[in-house]
């Protein structure tokens, strides 16, 4: 059952934004005239972002799990303070050598707070923070406060802002690992995963790359959708590209067997071998920004 069966509470925040309780879990609902889009506080997790007059632009699996402790499989997942396994982050080490450490950090596993928000005609705005608690410090032991920024018009940006409040520097990795919706496998092309733009990827097998120079823009044309969607980063240094295709569908317990076929994860990241050091007082930010256009 998906959450929205289950909605039991809906609190207007401003004219375009619902605050929406299900299963205990709250949710924020987008209906502006330029997009639609909604947001779990669940991970400060994008659910979905669909500019008027255009396709979805995330894919969501028709499996996910809402629970609030399992990562919501699709949308915009939050990988943070490390991105992948923890043992080959070495930000996290020697720690994740010795004991049961989630993949991705632990950002998309928490609850965070929901700190503001904001419409009028053009935009809306909302932003969402999660502060450590003593788990997290056992984690990661620093002090941070980060803060996702969720702006909403026809284009759909987000800042992701790590603020260090201890008097240690810190490095930290992470990605914002998109999952976007497309028609077909055979039907996709991927621009912009080298500086220079020479190379155009098809999807025609399973891919678990990271490429480590890539442009400032990617863009994911979709021939039979006859879009393409533009995504415009800032603040990282690699961008991974990442398909399970068949076989790596059958084991994914939160993905359809074939749910392969209409998705493909771009994610701009700060990968482990690359952390940034973010000094006492000073923050950091990684931003997407999503827009689609006509092919
Ligand atoms: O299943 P998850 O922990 O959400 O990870 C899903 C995927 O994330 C990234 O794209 C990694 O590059 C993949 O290796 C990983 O399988």
């Amino acid at each position: 059952m998906s959450y929205r069966d289950t909605i039991t509470d809906q609190i207007p925040l401003t004219k375009h934004i619902n605050l929406i309780t299900s299963n205990g879990l709250k949710y924020l609902h987008i209906a502006h005239p330029k997009a639609n889009a909604r947001i779990s506080l669940f991970g400060a997790h994008l659910l979905s972002f669909t500019p008027v007059n255009s396709a979805p632009v995330l894919w969501m699996s028709e499996s996910a799990i809402f629970n609030g402790v399992k990562a919501i499989r699709g949308g915009v997942p939050i990988c943070w303070p490390w991105f992948g396994p923890a043992k080959q982050s070495p930000t996290v080490q020697p720690l994740a050598q010795t004991k049961d450490f989630p993949a991705h950090g632990f950002a998309r596993n928490n609850h965070w707070k929901l700190l503001d928000s904001h419409s009028d005609d053009d935009i809306c705005k909302v932003r969402l923070q999660l502060t450590p608690n003593p788990e997290m410090k056992r984690l990661w032991p620093h002090d941070f406060n980060l803060t996702a920024e969720f702006i909403i018009s026809d284009t759909l940006t987000l800042n992701l802002t790590t603020l260090n409040t201890g008097n240690a520097s810190f490095d930290y990795g992470g990605a914002l690992h998109s999952y976007f919706q497309i028609s077909q496998t055979d039907a996709v092309q991927v621009r912009g995963l080298d500086k220079n733009n020479q190379t155009s990827r098809k999807l025609d097998s399973d891919v678990d790359i990271i490429c480590e120079d890539p442009a400032t823009t990617i863009t994911l044309a979709d021939e039979q959708l006859q879009h393409k969607i533009i995504i415009e980063n800032e603040g990282h240094n690699a961008m991974i590209v990442w398909n399970p295709w068949q076989a790596g569908a059958k084991v994914i317990t939160d993905m359809p067997d074939d749910g392969y076929q209409t998705m493909l994860c771009l994610e701009p990241a700060i990968i482990g071998q690359k952390p940034v050091t973010v000094a006492p007082g000073a923050s950091h930010t990684l931003t997407t920004k999503l827009s689609v256009a006509a092919l």
